[in-house]
């Protein structure tokens, strides 16, 4: 028996990766698909790629419209999703693709996001050591940030090696779908295009919070990050570039088979060979994280670099994934790591 799932936000960039992914998936029927100024309209005036689902209509975000289904995924603006969760019961699996339920202290999620703290669920990054058995089960996910994803998988294996020194420096550019569908001045075309902008320097990014919870708790301390965002020309897709000092003594052996211990069983994740970069190229539209590391002895530092699908491993396909656990389903049923050339 396939599980029935609806989608709010179905209108947005989050929502429709999700039903594209979810008309691949052998265990879900798609249910209500809902939005908030675009209730009333065909599905297929706002997401004209996915032909199949084109003359479903959006229904307003409500308790009743929601109600009924195994699985509800929220993919609505952030402090959006904690009202709508509590009013669904708990015997259904509620997946949050926004970021209400992704920090544990409330401290951080007041000063990042500027709202009362909802609360904290089992985190959906399965690969990040104690993860994967937090969700087997669970009735709650919430699904990472992007750039966490991108990050924690890039920067774990050299903390879980106990290789790196508690600091981290990160610069990852993001694809110009991170940012959601809804107009915004500086992400119009002729802002965007041929050229490359950073944003949220300093230390004023809402995921600095999450990669320090990430990385901190591999690491066994507390880990600081500095973290610099750069938005890229291009419609999806993340590079992160990301450093730490070297522990006295490492090695770039050392560190390879840090990386190849953390990685051997992972479906989604591919330790590069050596000497090959990852690019978000590679990962179009699949469910892959591409890693690669190198031990810089001049520096003392290893550097080691992830490229993320940000609407699939980053949002959509990280959230199928998690509901696969949760369910007890193999995690890559409905996931390809196949990506799309040139
Ligand atoms: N884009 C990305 O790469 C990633 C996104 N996410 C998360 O996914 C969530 C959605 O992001 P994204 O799809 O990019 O955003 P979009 O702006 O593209 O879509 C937002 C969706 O939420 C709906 N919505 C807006 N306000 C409300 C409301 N008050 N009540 C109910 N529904 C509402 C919109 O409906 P309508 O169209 O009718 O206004 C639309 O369907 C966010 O929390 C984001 O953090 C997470 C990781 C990556
Ligand atoms: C390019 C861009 O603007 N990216 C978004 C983050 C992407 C994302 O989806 O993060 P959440 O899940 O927390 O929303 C940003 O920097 O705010």
């Amino acid at each position: 028996m396939p599980v029935r799932a609806a989608v709010a936000g179905a209108s947005g960039y989050a929502g429709g990766e999700l039903l594209r992914l979810l008309l691949a998936h052998p265990g879900v029927e798609i249910g209500a698909l809902t939005a908030n100024s675009n209730a009333g309209q065909r599905l297929g005036a706002l997401q004209p790629h996915l032909l199949p689902l084109a003359d479903r209509v959006l229904a307003a975000t409500t308790p009743e419209i929601l109600a009924g289904h195994d699985v509800v995924f929220l993919a609505l603006p952030h402090g959006q999703s904690a009202a709508v969760a509590e009013q669904l019961g708990d015997e259904v699996l509620v997946v949050d693709m926004g970021a209400d339920f992704r920090l544990a202290d409330p401290a951080d999620w007041e000063r990042f996001y500027g709202s009362a703290h909802a609360g904290t669920w089992p985190y959906g990054l399965p690969e990040l050591p104690g993860a994967r058995a937090a969700l087997e089960g669970s009735k709650r996910i919430a699904v990472p940030g992007c750039y966490p994803t991108a990050v924690s998988l890039a920067l774990f294996p050299a903390y879980a090696g106990g290789l790196a020194e508690p600091e981290a420096v990160i610069t990852a550019a993001s694809g110009t779908s991170g940012a959601g569908k809804a107009l915004k001045p500086h992400l119009l075309g002729s802002e965007v295009m041929g050229s490359m902008s950073p944003y949220g320097v300093g230390g004023g990014h809402r995921h600095t919070p999450e990669m320090i919870q990430n990385l901190s708790a591999v690491a066994g301390e507390p880990v600081t990050v500095s973290f610099t965002p750069t938005l890229a020309p291009m419609p999806r897709g993340i590079l992160a570039t990301c450093s730490a000092k070297a522990k006295p003594g490492t090695t770039a052996d050392a560190v390879r088979a840090a990386y190849e211990k953390a990685y051997a069983d992972e479906p989604f994740v591919r330790l590069l060979p050596e000497g090959q970069w990852p690019a978000t190229a590679s990962v179009y539209g699949s469910n892959a994280v591409q890693v690669q590391v190198a031990h810089d002895a001049s520096a003392g530092r290893i550097i080691a670099i992830s490229a993320i699908d940000n609407l699939t491993k980053g949002t959509a396909g990280g959230a199928v994934q998690s509901m696969n656990i949760a369910l007890g389903l193999d995690q890559t049923t409905g996931l390809s790591t196949i990506g799309v050339a040139p």
